[in-house]
């Protein structure tokens, strides 16, 4: 078997299609949609990301206002800008760009963020809505992959799924949503003992590690959907998953690829999320 490739890069380019056609027919709406990017330090990844997430925004019709801070800014900097923005009606979503530098409280800075505006689906009120099956924002990349299963057809209910990493930000809440189209699923994590066992026993799998390689092929069970979340460096220097992907696309249904998998689902659902603050702030 060959694993077929599951293209996140032409999937969010129709996404993203879509939200701008949409911008373009919003004829009677007072401005376009608007995302605050808060930038903190000059951590270069980082500032690739929001100049991404930025370039995006442009790209599909979205206004966007970066907003930087020195690295040694204070918390108390950081929340009074947020408490402007969250007061500011002429913007509709916030993003803190992740990880903040050291002596920031990342929860506490989360959960300033009004739940409204939080595209990134990260405050508790967010998070508690999807643990509870309310509506809210739910997190992007969860989000982006849950679209990528959808559109090869993937089916959910009762299949066994293994997500691996437990991480707030992607393997909790993507356990949550696999959970809501039922799933049966498992989480394991860095003290899990027997993944191995646990990988050749599901029929999907999404690896949140962020480590090359940890994905083999004697891990997957022929015709498995394989998602992979990883973000990494090999030696040369190239940006690559976790999953050593020639030889599990032998053994697997359908993969995706990174790059050109799930990161770009996600920033396609970041938009569609901010696209949706809009369109409750003014009853669209
Ligand atoms: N508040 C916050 N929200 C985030 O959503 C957030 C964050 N902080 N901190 C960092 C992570 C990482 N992240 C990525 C999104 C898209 C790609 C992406 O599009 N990657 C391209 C490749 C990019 C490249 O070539 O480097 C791809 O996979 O094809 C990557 C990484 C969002 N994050
Ligand atoms: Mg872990």
């Amino acid at each position: 078997m060959s694993a077929n490739i599951i293209d996140g890069k032409a999937l969010a380019a129709g996404i993203r299609q879509e939200i701008r056609s949409k911008i373009q027919n919003f004829t009677d709406a007072p401005r376009p949609p608007c995302l605050a990017v808060i930038l903190v330090g000059d951590n270069p990844a980082s500032q690739i990301y929001v100049r991404n997430k930025i370039k995006a925004c442009l790209d599909t019709g979205i206004t966007s206002l970066e907003k930087r801070l020195l690295a040694d800014a204070s918390e108390a900097e950081l929340l009074s800008l947020i408490k402007e923005l969250n007061e500011d009606d002429s913007v509709d979503g916030i993003l803190v760009q992740l990880p903040l530098p050291k002596g920031f409280d990342e929860q506490k800075v989360i959960r300033s963020i009004a739940a409204e505006k939080d595209v990134d689906g990260f405050h508790v009120e967010n998070m508690g809505a999807l643990v509870t099956g309310l509506k809210g924002f739910r997190c992007c990349t969860p989000h982006g992959v849950m679209k990528m299963l959808e559109s090869v057809g993937c089916p959910l209910e009762g299949a066994n799924a293994l997500v691996i990493g437990r991480s707030n930000i992607v393997g909790k809440p993507m356990a949550l949503m696999l959970l809501e189209k039922n799933a049966t699923v498992t989480v394991a994590h860095s003290r899990t003992k027997n993944l191995k066992e646990l990988a050749k026993n599901a029929d999907i799998i999404v690896s949140a590690v962020g480590k090359a390689g940890l994905v083999t092929d004697d891990m997957v069970k022929p015709g498995a959907v394989v998602i992979d979340v990883g973000m990494n460096r090999n030696q040369e220097g190239k940006l690559c998953g976790d999953v050593d992907i020639e030889a599990v696309a032998r053994v697997a249904g359908f993969i995706t690829p990174v790059p050109g998998g799930v990161g770009p689902m996600t920033i396609a659902m970041l938009l569609d999320n901010t696209m949706r603050a809009f369109e409750n702030r003014f009853n669209l």
